[in-house]
């Protein structure tokens, strides 16, 4: 960690801090589950799956549940999964009886409803880096420290093109271009996190379950946000997991993900009456290919309520 985040930074520590067999002694009945959202993953999905038993159920017993939620995959990503040896559930077939909303904040929602660990941890499902200690990692502080809440992943993040160069430090386009600028800016409380969008971190089930989750891909941010109001910095942590590549999008995917992630911002801004708007922001994007055509793509975002206010809401019911 550089000296910066000694003074603004959440506490921070690295994947070796957490050795596994010392976890394994300090989870006496604490339950943890790896929840993967999935969609089109068949290509990496199975070897996660396949680390994640093997050396953290089979060889040391510190994950209890392996879920991976099938994003309304079009591929084998389900039954690649289930080879694997991990639970599968399709993410409109959770809590069937709302209306299905889209994208990865709505895999993460239902992945929590249809898990049950104590301890939750988000792992994406296209890493090719992944290895157990990005798992023991995050649940480390978790297990060992009450006042920890919340722990997110840092990690150096290389950008390997279509041909195959890699430039060190060059993923997290959005993080860098988008995502850090407007964390620092309005939020900057949150500015040590080196990686606020990364796919991998855990929290307790208690609190996941008392934030809302915005759907898309503004799930991160928002959720970084709200728990930061929710929990406070102290209960925020950042563990180094060393190195992360995973399946790269077009610069064109990545614009909506902009698009997404300034919309989950500014409804921050003003929810907490930071901003008033005289009018709503537009959540059109024009995009333009290569061919020079002209395409109007929605960046829209929803929520879903903490799963909490749901519970009352149907115990009420
Ligand atoms: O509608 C979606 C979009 C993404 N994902 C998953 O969320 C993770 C991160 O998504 P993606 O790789 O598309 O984002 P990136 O890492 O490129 O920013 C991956 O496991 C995706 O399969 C999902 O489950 N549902
Ligand atoms: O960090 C980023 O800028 C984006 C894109 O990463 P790359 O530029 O493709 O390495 O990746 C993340 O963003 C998504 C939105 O928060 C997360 O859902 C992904 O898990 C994460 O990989």
């Amino acid at each position: 960690m550089t000296k910066v985040q000694e003074w603004y930074g959440p506490h921070s520590s690295t994947a070796a801090e957490w050795p596994l067999d010392a976890l394994v002694m300090a989870k006496g009945d604490t339950t943890v589950s790896v929840v993967l959202p999935a969609r089109d993953e068949q290509d990496t999905v199975g070897d996660i799956v396949t680390v994640i038993r093997r050396d953290l159920v089979e060889r040391l017993p510190l994950v209890d549940e392996i879920l991976v939620v099938d994003s309304n995959s079009t591929d084998a990503t389900a039954e690649r999964a289930r080879q694997a040896g991990a639970r599968v559930v399709a993410q409109n077939q959770v809590l069937s009886h709302l209306p299905p909303l889209s994208g990865k904040g709505e895999a993460l929602w239902k992945g929590l409803a249809a898990s049950h660990g104590d301890i939750v941890v988000f792992v994406d499902a296209d890493l090719h880096s992944f290895g157990a200690h990005y798992v023991s990692g995050l649940v480390g502080p978790l297990l060992v420290d009450p006042r920890t809440h919340f722990v997110k992943a840092t990690y150096e993040r290389p950008y390997t093109g279509a041909d195959g160069v890699v430039q060190p430090g060059g993923g997290g386009r959005v993080t860098e271009l988008v995502a850090r600028p407007l964390i620092n800016l309005f939020w900057p409380e949150l500015a040590g996190f080196a990686q606020p969008l990364g796919g991998e971190y855990a929290a307790r089930r208690e609190v996941l379950e008392r934030v809302p989750f915005v759907t898309e891909y503004g799930v991160e941010f928002g959720l970084l946000v709200d728990l930061l109001d929710l929990v406070g910095l102290d209960a925020m942590a950042q563990v180094d997991l060393g190195r992360r590549t995973h399946t790269h999008q077009s610069m064109s995917a990545l614009g909506r993900m902009a698009g997404q992630i300034m919309l989950t911002a500014w409804s921050r801004l003003e929810r907490q009456g930071r901003v008033v708007a005289s009018e709503r922001p537009a959540h059109t994007l024009l995009q333009f290919g290569l061919d020079g055509q002209a395409d109007l793509v929605d960046v829209a975002v929803a929520e879903r309520p903490p799963l909490a206010s749901l519970v009352l809401e149907e115990d009420v019911a």
